[in-house]
């Protein structure tokens, strides 16, 4: 029975909406203006002094899984306050809000959860689309970017269904931190297909749809429907795409990417920064970029998004494009990838060798990692795999005999999939191994000489990308802005000090951001495709990026 004339405390509006809401910070006169009289202690503290505090209490969480949850309370209660935070203590907070703890907080979404973020599109309902968007009341000029995900693959832990709504959410906020995008112009989509985790569907408090993953023709239909509504509600959006399983992340690409402002992270941001760690690489070690050998082991979203932009580059550089194609090797499950197997994707095709070039490869059933390495003598080892521990010492040291400085990338996330820790392949190698990962790493002594590992994280390089598509208006997202990402990425590196990181440092990452967004929307008019030309693009990047202030009328 509803109690009446019960006196309710009701939080007033203002402090419930995260935009609106500067809690103790609203000074006396906007308390009186906002009916806050009497509702908040009397002090009136600044936004430095509010963040102090946020710092201080966010020490006093019991691990980086509670500071996860701590932060996204803020996040829900002060927006401002929390990108103040973020953006203060980037490179610190980045792993928290970010990779890798965002999948443990994605592991334990449904029992962590205190209130919704974003929007929930369920497969079962797919005529609600434009309803569940129409909730939030923004018009065709409002939104800037949506970034979804169905959560088949997140990282490297596979699928998490409906906690997946957490990379979108992570994935938006390094977008306002590190390239100062408007939280206000953004959507964080899950796209609830149902999922095949086990775990989730027997467990009670699991709070996405309760069934198997959806595939097939409904699913097609889902993600037709999901483009179509969100391109004509918001016709300037950016479509982001992450996570998604290796069956669909690269077929949708293909599909639309023509046709829709869309772009995936996982084959196209990570295969710009990437492309950017080993522009840097090939300039320690002088072999031309069209001499390079890549051995990419796991060949799913990722690794064959990265072998397409590194061909791509060996191209420019020179190499006939069949010449280019002919110096990648992938290697999944089935070991080498071989023309004759029934079960390639289609975009690992391309790669796949002729079996009677390769016959005698094979120490055991199939020609494994260890056996393709020795006998292609790889310049580039890529790992994509999700396989940890998979560069075991006797690879690093086949790679390390065969090749002076060669260039070894265990880019699987979180840390519990990277395919070799820097200690080890710089212990292996003897010091001689050119190394990133796509985690943060501390810095690796070894024989007197200190090691900073780059962070080939796409998040080095989507927030510039992104800015620039944004800024310029871009019609779609083209190969020649990716490859202009990647080259203002690498050519912020300074290579002089041995052990020199390959990418730029994350404390950087808003100066860093700025310059990838001015060379994009450069490259974005360069091709073509963009609606605006700037006169000024520098100072066009600077005046859009949104900062964590109150604005000064505190409306
Ligand atoms: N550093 C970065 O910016 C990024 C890193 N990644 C990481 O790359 C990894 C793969 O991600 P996606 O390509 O999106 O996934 P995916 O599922 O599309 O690809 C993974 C591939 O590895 C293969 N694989 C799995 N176990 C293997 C094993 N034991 N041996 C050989 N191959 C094996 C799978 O068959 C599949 O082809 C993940 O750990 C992810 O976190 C992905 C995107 C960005
Ligand atoms: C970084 C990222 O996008 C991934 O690991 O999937
Ligand atoms: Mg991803």
């Amino acid at each position: 029975m509803r109690a009446t004339n019960t006196p309710t405390p009701a939080i007033p509006a203002v402090l419930n909406d995260p935009m609106t809401n500067h809690g103790v910070a609203f000074n006396q006169a906007e308390r009186e203006a906002l009916g806050l009289t009497g509702r908040l202690p009397t002090a009136v503290l600044t936004l430095e002094q509010q963040a102090q505090r946020v710092y201080q209490q966010l020490q006093e969480q019991g691990g980086d899984l509670a500071k996860n949850v701590y932060l996204e309370q803020l996040h829900d209660r002060n927006e401002t306050l929390y990108y103040r935070v973020l953006t203060d203590h980037l490179a610190e907070l980045l792993p928290i809000v970010y990779d890798p703890t965002i999948g443990d907080a994605i592991e334990r979404y449904s029992h962590e959860y205190r209130r919704p973020r974003g929007i929930f599109l369920s497969i079962d309902a797919p005529q609600d689309i434009a309803k569940a968007f129409g909730t939030l009341r923004l018009g065709p000029e409002d939104v800037d970017l949506i970034v979804c995900s169905d959560a088949e693959e997140i990282l490297g832990i596979g699928d998490w269904g409906v906690g997946g709504i957490q990379i979108a959410v992570g994935k938006l906020a390094i977008y306002t931190a590190a390239a100062g995008i408007d939280p206000r112009r953004v959507i964080a989509v899950c796209l609830d297909v149902g999922t095949d985790n086990e775990g989730l569907l027997n467990d009670p408090l699991y709070l996405g749809n309760r069934h198997a993953r959806v595939r097939g023709a409904d699913y097609d239909a889902f993600i037709r429907q999901y483009l179509e509504t969100t391109s004509t509600l918001f016709p300037h959006a950016l479509l982001h795409f992450e996570d998604f399983g290796p069956g669909n992340a690269r077929r949708i690409l293909e599909t639309y990417g023509a046709d829709y402002r869309i772009f995936n992270d996982d084959v196209q941001g990570t295969g710009a920064i990437t492309l950017a760690a080993v522009l840097s690489a090939v300039r320690v070690t002088g072999i031309p970029m069209r001499e390079q050998k890549l051995l990419v082991f796991g060949a799913g979203s990722a690794g064959v998004g990265i072998a397409d932009q590194i061909r791509d580059a060996m191209v420019r550089d020179g190499a006939t494009r069949e010449q280019a194609t002919a110096r990648v090797w992938l290697v999944d499950k089935q070991g080498l990838l071989t023309s004759d197997m029934t079960d390639l994707r289609e975009f690992q095709r391309p790669y796949a060798r002729d079996p009677g070039e390769v016959a005698d490869w094979s120490s055991g059933e199939v020609i494994s990692l260890l056996d393709a390495v020795r006998r292609v003598a790889p310049t580039i080892l890529l790992g994509t795999s999700t396989a940890h521990g998979a560069f075991a010492q006797e690879v690093v040291q086949a790679v390390s005999e065969a090749v002076p400085r060669p260039i070894i990338l265990p880019l699987s996330n979180p840390t519990s999939r990277i395919e070799a820790m820097p200690a080890d392949v710089l212990a292996w190698s003897g010091g001689r191994a050119l190394v990133a990962t796509g985690l943060p790493i501390p810095p690796v002594e070894y024989a007197g000489v200190t090691y900073q590992i780059g962070q080939a994280n796409n998040a080095l390089v989507y927030p510039g990308l992104g800015l620039g598509t944004i800024l310029a208006g871009a019609r779609t997202v083209t190969g020649g802005m990716l490859i202009a990402a990647a080259e203002a990425v690498a050519g912020q590196v300074d290579l002089s000090t041995p052990g020199a990181s390959l990418l730029p440092p994350v404390e950087n990452l808003r100066a860093s951001t700025a310059i990838t967004a001015v060379a994009v929307a450069q490259a974005a008019a360069a091709e073509g495709v963009a609606a605006r030309r700037l006169a000024d693009p520098v100072q066009a990047v600077q005046d859009a990026m949104w900062q964590p202030v109150y604005p000064e009328d505190g409306a």
